[in-house]
């Protein structure tokens, strides 16, 4: 695949739970596919994914200096983290894209914004309470 890419059309979660049930059940995976299963077969991608960036020091945003061959793998390790962990969610009977715009809004409200209008000109970034408290 050649990068920078043409954008199109967003992917929604449910679309890939409704693919990923039907390659395991065409498959007769359905068994298989286990809670417990699915979360070790996560963990292993999350393994192969670190993997990728085992030993190379730090990494910039944008992975300047990386082959679309090294990027590409990127993209299948993470997909496969992905695929596994909306796959476990479903499983589970849970609507992880419902779940995670939850969390989201819990989290705002464990870390809410303070805004340093004395020093907003010197320090535009909004700070983060928590942070500020530690
Ligand atoms: N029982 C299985 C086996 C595989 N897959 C799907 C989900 C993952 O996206 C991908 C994982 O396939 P592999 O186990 O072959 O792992 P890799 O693609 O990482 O291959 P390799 O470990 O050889 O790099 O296939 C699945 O849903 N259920």
């Amino acid at each position: 695949m050649e990068y920078p890419r043409r954008a199109t059309r967003d992917v929604s979660l449910h679309e890939l739970s409704k693919r990923l049930a039907e390659f395991s059940q065409v498959r007769g995976w359905d068994e298989y596919h286990s809670p417990r299963n699915l979360l070790l077969a996560l963990v292993g991608e999350v393994g192969e994914l670190s993997e990728i960036f085992q030993w190379k020091g730090e990494v910039g945003k944008g992975l300047p200096n990386w082959s679309s061959a090294d990027k590409e793998h990127l993209e299948e390790e993470l997909s496969d983290v992905l695929l596994y962990l909306v796959r476990l969610a479903d499983v589970c009977g849970l609507d992880l894209g419902q779940a995670a715009l939850a969390k989201i809004i819990k989290n705002a409200q464990k870390y809410p914004l303070v805004t340093n209008h004395n020093d907003h000109h010197h320090n535009p970034e909004p700070k983060l309470e928590k942070l500020n408290s530690e």
